[in-house]
């Protein structure tokens, strides 16, 4: 019976969200590129709802579900958790949220995690803001981020960075085949990064752009691109 209940769920959410046909922008980069204090950036000023696929996994965590402690034995050694997780919290983010705009940080990690979210949800991405980061640079800012978190330790620094590059790249290389990334030099003072990423979503020029919807926006960047 559970069973059941729990399928006619999924099925439920999985409608849901493909009516409400949300416009999604990936936020992807290797730990500690910046991803996180962009997306602060990018809220304020363009209406999107952040979700960091990581801050919901730590939430999962916390709240006591019977998942906890398979991901928090995850996160500890820099694997990525299952992708079923990981979309059911971003569906009920999504759901929950009562926007249709979202920055998905953090996700998709690997090729399953990709085409798993596409075939549930029915939904693809605008684009995908890539923030391109020495190693070097990211594992300064990770040892000195300091938000008390267990994988910020050389250690698992090191494992993260591997499965970036082993599992993570690929995807966005499937994104770049497809003409949908959009690449910020990362390794940049903040302000500088942010003057890069906002010249993506916002219009460039102001007298003829002002006012336009943003989903107008992503065309005319996306046309651009073509
Ligand atoms: N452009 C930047 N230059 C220097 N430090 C940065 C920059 N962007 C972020 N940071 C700092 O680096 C750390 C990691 O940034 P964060 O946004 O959490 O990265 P991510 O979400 O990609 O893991 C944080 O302590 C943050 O304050
Ligand atoms: O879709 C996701 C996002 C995150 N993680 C796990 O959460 C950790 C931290 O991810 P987050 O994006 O919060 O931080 P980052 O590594 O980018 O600094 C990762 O190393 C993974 O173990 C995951 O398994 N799937």
């Amino acid at each position: 019976m559970g069973t059941v209940v729990n399928a006619a769920n999924k099925e439920e959410a999985n409608r849901s969200l493909a009516d409400l046909n949300p416009t999604v922008v990936f936020v992807l980069g290797g730990p500690g590129s910046g991803k996180g204090t962009q997306c602060a950036n990018i809220v304020q000023h363009f209406g999107f709802t952040h979700l960091s696929a990581g801050d919901l996994l730590r939430a999962e965590i916390k709240s006591g579900s019977e998942n906890g402690t398979m991901i928090s034995n995850m996160i500890k050694e820099g694997k990525i958790v299952p992708s079923e997780v990981t979309i059911k919290l971003l569906q009920k983010a999504m759901l929950e949220s009562g926007n249709d705009k979202f920055l998905i940080d953090g996700f998709p990690r690997n090729e399953e995690n990709r085409s798993a979210f596409e075939a549930v949800t029915k939904v693809e991405p605008s684009f995908v803001l890539f923030f391109d980061c020495s190693e070097e640079e990211m594992e300064r800012r990770l040892l000195s981020r300091n938000q008390g978190r267990e994988d910020d330790n050389i250690e698992t620094i090191r494992k993260r960075f591997k499965v970036f590059l082993e599992s993570s790249l690929p995807v966005i290389e499937y994104y770049n085949s497809k003409g949908k990334v959009r690449k910020i030099d990362a390794g940049r003072p903040v302000e500088e990064v942010y003057e890069s990423v906002k010249a993506i979503f916002a219009p460039k020029d102001e007298k003829i752009d002002a006012g336009r919807p943003v989903e107008e926006v992503f065309e005319l960047e996306n046309e651009k691109a073509d």
